[in-house]
């Protein structure tokens, strides 16, 4: 938690005040430094000497828990243990879970350290301070001594490293000293000594005399092989690691290293359970139910969990996790229980397979064993109760449907937050700026387009780059009416990738466009592999080129449902199916459109014999506006007659729609020749229309022939809604 540089009278009180909080000062920030010192703390604003800094803040645990957590702990979460003394007895700070803290990032410097570490006792606790040992300037690294040891990094420059063990330092008992130096040099002796013997004097594969016990196990990102001290890349991650010091070494390093003190025991590995769930695709949850195996099931590795003796306390373990009612058997979270019963699955299987690797019989007998019975018994354990509890909760639930209004609110808001993140943005870029825009934007992609978060989220920039920005092909535009035509226009279509690898299709108006463009910046019109889609005609092809094409479909069809759900107008389209939708009822461009065209010819004269509407080409319609969309929708729920006429608006709106009340007389004339048509919901033929006219004169003289035949359309249509 970072909060505001608060200002307190000196820098003991700055401390308390920090240490009171729980927060961390502004003006420090976390940077990656390389792969071997990983992160690092860095100022971003002046300190002067003597300046409270950060608190090296963690888990306050005794001497006796610290040694057990030791046993336990892989090495570089060993690197994450202070132990100091305090009040006459060991103490250690374990700051080894990741948490928002800064204070345990802050890495070793015993040359020129810009910090220096203090005991401060706040109400009878100590805690760990940094303060500034000298100025510091912006951009500067805090380092402080992590004590006189031989720290590997220390023994031969930062390039060539290993592992290292616990950071052990200081000690001084002055209980009613309120602050104090730490004094890091004279508990340190023991650790010393152990470093030179551990570390030894060169980096060689065993720069040591002692005898390696060598199990098999996981070499993780953070380990560095003692061997080649490189990278771990993900082809290496199977490895070896000394039960005594716990050097790792690559499986395939180990097979180049003949030595007699290094003793393969082919056991199982006991590497850190956490450890091993980092390695293989950690998540929230992951990590929530190797938390709840260590603290309470005693449970500290993956083989373990797997075992099937382990069986009952890790599904105890899920429980728990998931949140089981044991007096009702029901689960708060039973999707979790669900998903967490397939990543035990998973991760046995990755634990087969690595035993079959390593040829451990043993194991390779217990993660089969693990399946059949966790499979068999995994209805019993876990699923039948969380499956029960999902289907249960489906039962007496409101089904809640938002207000048009309230939908109408959030389209609002949306639409004005991403115009003010996008100034923002172009004002200033910084990362907050960014961030906003990103956020606003991707929350107005999902809501707009009805998608799933993680899908939207995890669009490729690829996949936005290579949209199809094509104008629309006049051979698709023939089967596609006019309102159609113009949402293709409107509209940018991207596909991306969803769930189980499928194909989904996202809608992006313009200005989400203009926000995703700004997000992504040098975006470049990428000539999509259209040419090589034709060099074959299979299937694909043809339904690609030959048939009206899918996308093109999808954009006109579904453009126009999105956009009568944003009004909030889904109960006009309700009970319909995407096939029966005539949105053209709802969102209607004008009385002369021609939706049922009987010939190209009747086309072409419905655009200009009106006077109302001009011809639909990609050029007109691609500067169609938003408020365009919005006005065609607020004439939507008017149908012909009875709108009132747009004389005197300016061209673009005229262009969209000009609408006449008819006259009883006009309505009359036209029912005595379409009446029958209106009942059967049939269209007139422009040949038909023009026959009306002739036969009415006057009467229908105000009428072209494309307004009889909208005219005719348009009652059938309230004819046969009325009717449903
Ligand atoms: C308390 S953590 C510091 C944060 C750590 N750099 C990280 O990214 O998690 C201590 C670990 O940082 C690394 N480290 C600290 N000082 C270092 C230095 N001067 N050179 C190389 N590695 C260092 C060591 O791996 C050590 O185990």
């Amino acid at each position: 938690m970072r909060r505001r540089r608060q200002r307190c009278s000196n820098p003991k009180d700055d401390a308390k005040c920090y240490i009171d909080t729980g927060g961390d000062k502004a003006g420090l920030d976390v940077q990656y430094i390389n792969a071997i010192k990983g992160r690092g703390i860095f100022t971003s604003i002046p300190f002067q000497t003597g300046d409270f800094l950060i608190e090296y803040r963690g888990e306050l645990i005794s001497q006796q828990e610290c040694e057990t957590r030791l046993k336990r702990y892989p090495v570089r979460l060993k690197g994450f243990m202070f132990e100091f003394h305090f009040d006459g007895k060991l103490w250690c700070v374990d700051a080894a879970k990741e948490h928002e803290s800064l204070g345990r990032l802050v890495n070793d410097d015993h040359r020129n350290p810009t910090a220096k570490m203090k005991r401060l006792s706040v109400q009878g606790k100590p805690h760990l301070c940094l303060f500034a040992d000298r100025d510091i300037s912006p951009g500067e690294e805090i380092t402080y001594n992590y004590g006189d040891s031989d720290w590997p990094w220390r023994c031969k420059g930062l390039d060539e490293v290993m592992p290292l063990e616990t950071c052990e330092a200081t000690q001084d008992t002055s209980p009613n000293e309120n602050i104090e130096e730490m004094v890091t040099n004279s508990d340190c002796t023991e650790t010393t000594e152990s470093y030179t013997k551990t570390t030894g004097p060169v980096f060689s594969p065993l720069g040591r005399a002692e005898k390696h016990c060598l199990r098999i196990a996981t070499v993780s990102s953070l380990d560095r092989c003692a061997s080649c001290v490189g990278p771990v890349s993900s082809s290496k991650w199977l490895g070896y690691e000394c039960r005594e010091c716990s050097q790792v070494w690559h499986q395939s390093c180990f097979r180049n290293i003949q030595d007699d003190n290094l003793h393969y025991l082919p056991k199982s590995s006991e590497n850190g359970f956490r450890d091993e769930l980092q390695s293989n695709q950690s998540d929230s949850e992951k990590g929530q139910i190797s938390d709840e195996c260590m603290s309470e099931f005693s449970v500290y590795n993956l083989e373990e969990a797997v075992k099937p003796a382990n069986c009952q306390r890790v599904v105890q373990a899920v429980k728990k996790v998931s949140g089981f009612d044991d007096k009702h058997h029901t689960y708060s979270t039973p999707s979790l229980a669900l998903k967490l019963g397939h990543t035990l699955l998973k991760i046995n299987d990755i634990i087969h397979c690595r035993a079959l690797m390593a040829e451990d019989d043993e194991l390779i007998k217990s993660t089969k064993m693990f399946e059949k019975l966790y499979t068999s018994k995994s209805s019993e354990f876990v699923s039948h109760s969380a499956l029960n509890t999902l289907s249960g909760a489906k039962y007496n639930k409101p089904s809640t449907l938002p207000f048009t209004e309230d939908v109408q609110i959030l389209h609002r808001h949306l639409d004005k937050s991403v115009e003010s993140a996008i100034c923002k943005l172009k004002e200033e870029a910084t990362p907050q700026n960014y961030a906003e825009l990103a956020k606003v934007a991707l929350a107005q992609v999902i809501v707009f387009n009805r998608r799933r978060a993680e899908e939207v989220s995890k669009m490729h920039l690829k996949h936005f780059n290579e949209r199809d920005n094509a104008e629309l092909h006049q051979d698709v535009a023939k089967g596609l009416s006019k309102t159609e035509q113009r949402l293709c226009n409107y509209f940018s279509r991207v596909e991306i990738t969803g769930k189980r690898g499928r194909k989904v299709a996202v809608l992006l108006s313009p200005s989400m466009l203009d926000a995703l463009s700004l997000l992504v910046l040098n975006l470049k019109n990428n000539e999509l592999d259209q040419v090589a889609d034709f060099l074959g005609h299979d299937i694909r092809v043809h339904q690609d080129f030959y048939r009206l094409p899918v996308p093109t479909t999808q954009l006109a069809k579904i453009s126009k449902l999105l956009l009568t759900m944003e009004k909030g107008q889904l109960s006009s389209i309700q009970g319909k199916s995407l096939d029966e939708i005539d949105i053209e009822d709802e969102i209607s461009f004008s009385d002369a459109e021609d939706v049922n065209s009987d010939s190209d010819d009747d086309d072409e004269t419905a655009a200009t014999e009106c006077g109302t509407s001009q011809p639909v080409t990609a050029a007109s319609t691609s500067v169609i506006t938003e408020q365009d969309i919005d006005h065609l929708e607020t004439v939507s729920s008017t149908v012909s007659e009875t709108a009132p006429p747009y004389e005197g608006r300016d061209h673009e709106k005229a262009r969209i729609t000009i609408k006449k009340p008819w006259a009883k007389d006009e309505v009359a004339a036209v029912m005595r020749h379409f009446k029958l048509y209106i009942a059967k919901g049939h269209l007139a033929t422009k040949s038909e229309c023009q026959h009306c006219k002739l036969v009415e004169g006057k009467v229908l003289d105000e009428r072209t022939v494309q307004n009889v035949r909208d005219f005719v359309r348009n009652r059938g249509i309230a004819r046969k809604r009325q009717s449903q």
